[in-house]
């Protein structure tokens, strides 16, 4: 028998296979490349596979690469995405498009907010419609003023001395305790614990840990949960998360219960109580009083959430570059030094905040490390932004990872000779990247619009603290590329807070211990944690073995 090749001895059930084929390659080709041609006005669509299910599967399992992909292939355009039958268009940083988006007055967070609550927070259905009052003196409003005056200003002020002197009694009593080596088997656990504690200490007052004993372990037990809550699957798919969840919430509900048994104190007098915590607290209570019980335990879990894991994940990074450039920590001692009162680890917190090095470090770890997804919504249909017009259901989602990496903005150092990789790119923390140095054109954030000539230097430049008294903190010019807080009105209320709180924790760390890393090859492979994409800054992805002891100062 002939093996040769002849189609028509298929027969019919052979070409209807056939036919079959070819009608579902051109209905997968259509649907794979869907709206991807621009044309003007039109916002092109993110390829998908799945029909029912569009992008849902990719955004919400590798939301990270996904977008950082999409960035890639669609370069300036926003791309349209479908997830989970939602409409979201995502919004590159390029040409000011995303410094538009926060900026614009046209769009609103409210929807989302409540939709976050709802979904990611379990806040009561009844509560939600407190969220979308319009009147003038809704509670929405009344708490974004009280958010942006109380974390500036003399509340503020309280709060990063609270936290800053129990964070310095802890660190203090295990440098006295620790005059031998240590070992540690995380460096970001150990720092995380003693910073979150001070700062829930400074935020909630003492009560709540009488209360609730285990309030910080189930804290960060609910924050690695996050990661799954806000996927938005059902209930049943994710016990775990949920099971943390109700952990917290009943611990914040105990300690409400316990508020109610002693009245708050005058709030123009008492800017923290051991019971009731910051004042911001208390009078955002007094703000959300319609909430039900539960309503105001979400509301709680909320800050709480947004104010500890951000600024905790953010602090590691400059921590972890001086395991990796041990130069670093010598050079910050002697910034440092004349801010401290030997040989205590007390600091003048005003002035702590103005060293350029240490505003480097906290500049560069806010670059390297924020992943936020910021999102609004269309306040009214057919709204217009630069060429293109976005429907009312529209969620509009910028990420600042995409531009905080964006290597034809920011500056990687020099080239050398024989050497394809600058010295410092994106994807690597450079401790100095924020830094303008008088002698050194390769330094500076931004990338010269001439390209520089080659350096005649075989090896990164290592600056000195002699270097680093005459060197100038650049952040102006920035503002398209580098949106850690977002924007407009929206900004994120606790920078400041944040910004204190990381340079002094930093600082006070490298003063209090000597450190040395047990296992280098695992420092080198040390990344972002991209599971925590979209949520807020992105803690090491891996634990760092050390040995710790007490400084002699
Ligand atoms: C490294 C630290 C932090 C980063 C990168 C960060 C980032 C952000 C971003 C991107 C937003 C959304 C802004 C927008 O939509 O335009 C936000 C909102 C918010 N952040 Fe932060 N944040 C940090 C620390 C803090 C701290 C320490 C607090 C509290 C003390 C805080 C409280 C809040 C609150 C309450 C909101 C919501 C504001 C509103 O709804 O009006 N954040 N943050």
């Amino acid at each position: 028998m002939s093996l040769s090749y002849r189609p028509y001895e298929f027969g019919f059930p052979g070409l209807l296979a056939m036919v079959v084929v070819t009608t579902a390659l051109v209905i997968y080709t259509k649907i794979y490349f869907c709206g991807s041609s621009l044309d003007g006005e039109r916002i092109p669509s993110a390829p998908y596979r799945i029909p029912f299910l569009r992008n849902t599967i990719p955004f919400l399992f590798n939301s990270h690469q996904y977008l950082v992909n999409l960035r890639e292939k669609f370069g300036t355009s926003p791309v349209r995405l479908s997830v989970g039958g939602q409409n979201i268009i995502y919004i590159p940083h390029s040409d000011g498009t995303a410094t538009k988006m926060l900026k614009s007055r046209n769009l609103t967070q409210t929807p989302l907010i409540i939709k976050h609550l709802r979904d990611n927070f379990g806040m009561p259905e009844r509560d939600l419609r407190l969220y979308s009052d319009q009147s003038d003196n809704n509670p929405s409003q009344a708490d974004h003023r009280a958010l942006h005056s109380m974390l500036s200003g003399t509340t503020l002020e309280t709060f990063a001395d609270i936290t800053a002197t129990q964070l310095v009694k802890s660190i203090e009593a295990k440098r006295a305790e620790w005059t031998d080596w240590v070992e540690l088997p995380d460096l970001y656990t150990f720092v995380r614990d003693e910073l979150s504690r001070a700062q829930m200490y400074a935020l909630c007052g003492s009560e709540i840990f009488n209360v609730a004993p285990t309030l910080m372990h189930d804290f960060w037990e609910f924050d690695k949960q996050l990661p799954n809550l806000f996927k938005g699957l059902p209930t049943w798919m994710i016990p775990k998360a949920i099971a943390s969840r109700n952990k917290m919430t009943s611990h914040i509900h105990n300690w409400h219960t316990r508020l109610r048994e002693a009245p708050p104190p005058n709030p123009d007098t008492t800017p923290w109580d051991p019971i009731h915590g910051l004042r911001l607290m208390s009078s955002r209570r007094k703000i959300w009083h319609e909430l039900s019980p539960e309503g105001q335990v979400v509301q709680d879990l909320g800050l709480i959430r947004a104010s500890i894991s951000n600024s905790t994940a953010a602090t590691i990074w400059p921590i972890l570059a001086t395991l990796h450039h041990p130069t670093l920590t010598p050079r910050i001692l002697a910034a440092t030094t004349p801010h401290f009162t030997p040989p205590t680890l007390s600091f003048n917190r005003q002035t702590l905040t103005t060293i350029p090095l240490l505003n480097s470090l906290y500049l560069e770890s806010l670059r390297y490390s924020t992943a936020v997804a910021i999102t609004r919504q269309p306040r009214a249909p057919d709204i217009k932004m630069g060429n293109h017009t976005f429907n009312h259901s529209d969620t509009l989602l910028a990420l600042n990872w995409t531009a905080h990496y964006d290597s034809s903005f920011w500056n990687e150092g020099a080239i050398r000779p024989n050497i394809t990789e600058p010295e410092h790119p994106v994807e690597e923390f450079w401790a100095e990247r924020f830094l303008k140095y008088p002698n050194d054109p390769y330094s500076g954030p931004i990338r010269t619009s001439t390209p520089l000539p080659p350096a005649t230097r075989t090896k990164p430049s290592i600056h000195t603290a002699a270097d680093d008294a005459t060197a100038k903190l650049i952040t102006t010019g920035l503002q398209d590329n580098f949106f850690p807080y977002g924007g407009g009105s929206n900004i994120c209320p606790g920078r400041h807070f944040a910004k204190q709180e990381i340079i002094f924790t930093v600082a006070v760390m490298i003063r209090a211990f000597e450190m040395e890393v047990l296992e280098p090859e695992v420092l080198e492979g040390v990344r972002p944690d991209e599971r925590y994409s979209l949520m807020g800054n992105l803690p090491p992805d891996r634990g760092v073995r050390l040995r710790v002891r007490g400084r002699r100062i």
